[in-house]
């Protein structure tokens, strides 16, 4: 039997006025265990469908609903069912490292020992144990965005809606940000990812969703997507090429 999808998104149009959406009848859902990446040109609306998914803009037709539910059904639960990395780091500047994820785990009811055992694996992952203790505002760019995806990683909630996370970063830390995802998602949890590095993600992610000017304009496998295209072994990226080119 199929499983319920963590994350469903049924017939979605919004945007920023009511007059001119920037969302046009997007549905799509994210099983549980699946990691799913969210791919578009600059503009598609890849930020504008994560902020309706988060509860920050409220959608003008259709529903996003976690775990079965609208947010207006339980706002707690469904926003407790999920975790969000910002494409720009968003972080206090007078707290430390260690404060943040205390701050995210406190957010998401994680007991002590559970937070103890989860802030050390991700200080060593992500190599940031030496810095655990340094102000936000000491920390360089690639650092801050690192103290977003462990508070991410803290809360450990079925659903993590990421944003293009991998800028910044070096090449250690997309390493660990990659292994983390797959160990993640190995018990259990759901990604929905949107990243332009598409020859990284069309390694990891399971399923693709391709938007343009705010419509779905196609989705599946890698493999779904190359017999729908007719091109056997081509690299995401000359799907993706052969899909937007030419369209406005
Ligand atoms: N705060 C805003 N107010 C008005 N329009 C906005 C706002 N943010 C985004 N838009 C518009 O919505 C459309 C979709 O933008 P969005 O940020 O969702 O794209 P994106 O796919 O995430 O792009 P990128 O790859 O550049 O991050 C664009 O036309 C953009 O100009």
């Amino acid at each position: 039997m199929e499983q319920s999808p963590i994350l469903q998104i049924n017939d979605l149009s919004g945007g920023y006025s009511a007059k001119k959406p920037v969302l046009h009848h997007i549905d799509f859902q994210v099983a549980p265990g699946e990691m799913v990446g969210l791919i578009g040109l600059n503009g598609a609306g890849k930020s504008t469908t994560m902020k309706h998914i988060l509860g920050l803009m409220v959608p003008q037709q259709g529903e996003v609903l976690i775990q079965g539910k609208r947010r207006e059904e339980d706002p707690e639960s469904y926003q407790s069912g999920m975790a969000f990395v910002p494409e720009s780091p968003e972080l206090f500047m007078e707290m430390t490292v260690m404060e943040h994820l205390e701050f995210t785990a406190r957010a998401y009811n994680v007991t002590k020992a559970e937070f103890m055992e989860r802030a050390d694996h991700l200080l060593d992952m992500f190599r940031m144990r030496d810095k655990k203790d340094t102000l936000s505002s000491h920390l360089s760019k690639g650092m801050r965005q690192k103290v977003m995806i462990m508070s991410a990683f803290v809360a450990r909630p079925p659903l993590y809606i990421i944003d293009e996370p991998f800028l910044g970063l070096d090449p250690l830390g997309i390493r660990s940000l990659l292994d983390f995802m797959m160990e993640i998602r190995a018990s259990g949890a759901s990604i929905l990812l949107s990243s332009h590095i598409l020859s990284t993600i069309e390694n990891y992610c399971d399923r693709f969703i391709i938007l343009h000017s705010g419509k779905i304009i196609a989705q599946g496998t890698l493999s779904e997507l190359r017999e729908q295209f007719g091109m056997k072994q081509a690299p995401l990226e000359d799907l993706f090429y052969q899909l937007v080119q030419g369209r406005d």
